[in-house]
């Protein structure tokens, strides 16, 4: 009994690592240190990232730092990484919303830490953490949702690119600001926000440290609708409401059709499709299968 419990311990560390391995970009043999890079943060305390598991299969992810704006400190890089493990493992998970506190979304790094880390080993191991786990949270096989209020400025917009959608509160703004910052996207948030928007647009939001406001995202297609509310807990009903009619059914099945939909997005044609015959293979003949068969439901 204990060897057994042990064994299915150990099989479930070791699935978590080669999961984590597959959906990560940088190792050591980039140059990355990762251990390094982890103390670091550790040095740059304050505020939280707290998940919640909804028994709907929807995910909250909830940016803590009222403080400084939901600015990303060091040990709330570190918490997402944690979050993001969780959620890799979450079978019955369908969904992911993430937003922010007090009616704001993220306001980027840390000024604080930026400064104390402006030394190229650290921002190199820094750019190389985020993207690992930016990746991952995209790669989650969940249908995700940026809820942004306020606004999501920097590494904040950054975040934003990586949910596979983004609702808006009236007088939200996303915002690169990084040119003014002298700097580029490190995080990913270019790549992603050129196959969002497309490089002429991406191009201008860049180059031009663009404020775009609901109405722009929306003509951009960087956002998929303006909510009516703007305080938390309405924007945050609403965009449950949003995420639901996409997360109806079977989370074998929501997990299924957003694996597919991720290999079409990131994968050469001919990976993409083995992998897509891969996913269908999951579902075919399965429960969720089996019992539509019975039920032999018209589409009406
Ligand atoms: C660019 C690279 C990097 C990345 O991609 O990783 C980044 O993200 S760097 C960060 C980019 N973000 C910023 O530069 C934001 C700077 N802050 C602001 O523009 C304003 O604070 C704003 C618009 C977020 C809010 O303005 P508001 O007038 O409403 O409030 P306050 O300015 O009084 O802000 C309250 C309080 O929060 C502190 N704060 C806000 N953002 C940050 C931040 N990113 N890092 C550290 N601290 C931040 C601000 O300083 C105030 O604190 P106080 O102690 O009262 O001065």
């Amino acid at each position: 009994m204990a060897a057994d419990l042990w064994k299915s311990l150990l099989q479930t560390a070791k699935e978590k690592i080669i999961q984590q391995r597959r959906a990560s970009l940088y190792d050591c043999a980039h140059g990355y240190q990762e251990e390094l890079i982890k103390k670091k943060l550790q040095q740059f305390p304050g505020g939280s990232i707290n998940l919640s598991k909804e028994g709907n299969g929807i995910g909250i992810l909830t940016l803590n730092n009222p403080r400084l704006m939901n600015a990303f400190t060091g040990t709330m890089m570190l918490e997402l990484q944690e979050r993001v493990t969780e959620l890799e493992t979450w079978k019955e998970g369908k969904g992911l919303i993430v937003c922010g506190v007090g009616n704001t979304f993220c306001s980027g790094s840390d000024l604080n830490a930026v400064k104390a880390m402006s030394n190229s080993e650290d921002g190199m191991n820094m750019c190389m953490f985020m993207q690992n786990t930016l990746t991952r949270l995209m790669r989650l096989p969940l249908i995700s949702v940026a809820l942004v209020q306020g606004k999501a400025l920097g590494g904040g917009a950054e975040l934003t690119t990586t949910c596979d959608f983004r609702l808006m509160t009236p007088g939200s703004e996303i915002r690169f600001v990084h040119k003014q910052m002298g700097l580029v996207p490190g995080w990913g948030g270019a790549t992603r926000l050129v196959q969002i928007v497309g490089h002429g647009a991406a191009l201008q939001l860049l180059s031009g440290a663009v404020k775009v406001d609901p109405e722009g995202a929306l003509r951009l297609g960087l956002s998929e609708k303006t909510l009516v509310s703007s305080d938390e807990t309405g924007s945050l009903e609403e965009a449950r409401a949003w995420l639901s009619l996409y997360t109806e059914g079977p989370a074998s099945v929501i997990q299924a059709v957003k694996k597919v939909v991720t290999a079409g997005k990131e994968l050469p044609l001919e990976a993409a499709l083995r992998t897509e015959k891969d996913v269908f293979g999951s579902v075919w003949g399965g429960p969720a299968n089996l019992q539509a068969l019975v039920r032999r439901p018209k589409h009406k």
